[in-house]
């Protein structure tokens, strides 16, 4: 586990008094056509759905030459697709000097470690600060955690009123546990200075100290299937959420996820909250979805059209090795005895595609005496956490990963990702090589592809296109083609299955 524990970890769990009680479980007897209606409606009225924000851009920010504004936009492809025709009017924040004042003056003061906002934190944020609905879509390692970050706590110290007992102000949910607990970790940092609560909540681990942090958490960070059932034990009521953030959006409406996003968000009226999404990969396939969660939200992309195939990082140099599938340790060996000699071994993340595959493969490394860890989802999750915890401290310099671990997580200087099994969708391919390269580093990721792969030969040829990467010759001959549909999968395959529960949700393995 991180250097933090959770709240839940530190809180002890107190006697019960009536007014210390959660709310009761709440039937949700909201229609869903009748939620689709008033979304459309707000969508028409362009009704904001925020309470608290507000925006008045820093003085310095207006006195810029637009030549200034225009070389940032072009300089880092930026985008805004806004149904209202309003996002322009919101300059990018190019300067911590330009943050809109805070009525809590410490809330800024974790960000002097970095020199400026990141593309992405420089367009999303005053949109977000004015309390609009926003898509934000950016590279991965690109700084988005913050981006959608601190426009929450800015909103959630603004306002005036405190929380009611266990009716949390905002809701952040991501895919996996690992980043649940890392998103919370850097938003703690802002927590601290400000006073705000917040709780980190995930399956694997007991639930009463969750339900006892939940009192008071103003901010809940949470994967969703734990978030689910503490509402439906009536543990936590999101009535009076005012901030959603889904991040990894793809993954969160993917088929995987969508019920469960649907449940927790039910109970949150779209005219009270503002909903806001972040990926690094946005397939066609989630988003007429996306839209009716929000109310006329911007899309803001960095470095292209979003409509084009996904985007790795360009900082990542990508090899791609086409081979008999019998040849694969060998050369796993081959590259990790390369990169883990001398004093300083290199840190290497190795990526699988099955649980079983991943411990044969942490196995084979292991004997041969390099420091291996593993993180996959048979483990349990302390173990998960102390593997992950290892491979950060450089106890263990190679990782042995499923997509348990392919988005998100930000692991300082991962020189090499290793994929020895190709994923089942080419978005996650870009998320797994996007464990390296990160906050403006560079990369290196080698892939090892075979004639099983070949149906998804056509979008890695795009995405190293795109990348201006090497083509090789052996992957050109498995086609070009790029299938529509999604592996049938995709979602179901990555999710976190809590595994203090009876298994009555399928639990996916090779
Ligand atoms: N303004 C900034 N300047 C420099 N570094 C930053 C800035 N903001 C955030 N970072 C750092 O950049 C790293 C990557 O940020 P983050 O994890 O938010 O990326 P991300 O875009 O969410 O990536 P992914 O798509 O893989 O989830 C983190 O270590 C974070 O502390």
């Amino acid at each position: 586990m991180g250097k933090r524990s959770h709240d839940s970890a530190e809180l002890k769990p107190k006697k019960k008094s009536k007014s210390d009680k959660p709310p009761k479980e709440k039937k949700n007897k909201s229609d869903k056509s009748e939620k689709t209606e008033k979304v459309v409606a707000e969508q028409e009225n362009g009704t904001s759905s925020s309470d608290s924000s507000t925006y008045t851009q820093a003085a310095g920010l207006t006195a810029l030459p637009q030549s200034q504004i225009d070389t940032f936009m072009s300089e880092n492809i930026i985008k805004f697709t806004d149904p209202s025709a309003d996002a322009l009017a919101y300059r990018p924040l190019t300067s911590f000097d330009y943050l809109p004042p805070c009525d809590n003056s410490n809330l800024y003061a974790p960000l002097k470690s970095f020199p400026a906002p990141t593309p992405i934190q420089a367009c999303t944020w005053p949109l977000l600060f004015a309390g609009r609905d926003v898509i934000g879509i950016a590279e991965t390692g690109s700084g988005k955690t913050l981006a959608f970050g601190l426009p929450c706590l800015r909103k959630l110290t603004q306002s005036k009123k405190s929380n009611k007992p266990y009716h949390p102000s905002a809701v952040i949910i991501s895919p996996t546990r690992e980043l649940a607990m890392q998103i919370y970790d850097q938003l703690i940092k802002y927590t601290e200075v400000t006073d705000l609560g917040a709780v980190c909540i995930f399956g694997g681990v007991s639930k009463d100290e969750q339900r006892t942090a939940l009192k008071t958490a103003a901010i809940v960070v949470a994967t969703p299937g734990r978030l689910k059932d503490l509402q439906q034990d009536g543990s936590v009521d999101l009535s009076k959420v005012k901030y959603l953030v889904l991040d990894e959006a793809d993954r969160m409406l993917d088929k995987g996820f969508e019920q469960d996003i649907k449940d927790i968000v039910a109970p949150m009226p779209v005219s009270r909250r503002q909903t806001v999404m972040f990926t690094a990969t946005w397939p066609r396939s989630v988003r007429d979805l996306a839209n009716t969660f929000m109310s006329t939200p911007v899309t803001v992309t960095i470095g292209g059209d979003p409509s084009a195939d996904p985007r790795a990082n360009l900082r990542i140099k990508q090899d791609v090795e086409v081979m008999d599938g019998r040849d694969k340790e060998n050369r796993l060996i081959q590259l990790l005895t390369k990169s883990q000699k001398g004093k300083n071994p290199e840190k290497v993340l190795v990526f699988c595609l099955y649980k079983k595959e991943a411990m044969r493969v942490e196995r084979l490394i292991s004997q041969r005496g390099f420091k291996v860890a593993g993180i996959h989802g048979d483990l349990n999750q302390s173990d998960r956490f102390r593997n992950l915890e290892a491979f950060k401290s450089g106890a263990a310099t190679v990782l042995v990963a499923t997509d348990v671990a392919a988005r998100g997580l930000d692991i300082p200087a991962v020189m090499l990702v290793i994929n020895v099994t190709f994923p089942l969708t080419v978005e996650d391919y870009v998320h797994r090589i996007g464990r390296t390269g990160r906050a403006g580093k560079e990369g290196h990721a080698i892939t090892m592809f075979t004639e099983q792969d070949k149906g998804l030969s056509g979008g890695l040829v795009n995405v190293l296109k795109a990348a201006k990467q090497n083509v090789p010759e052996d992957l050109l001959k498995f086609g070009t083609t790029v299938k529509k549909k999604q592996h049938d999968a995709y979602g179901a395959f990555f999710k976190d299955v809590d595994t203090d529960k009876k298994a009555t949700k399928i639990t996916f393995d090779d």
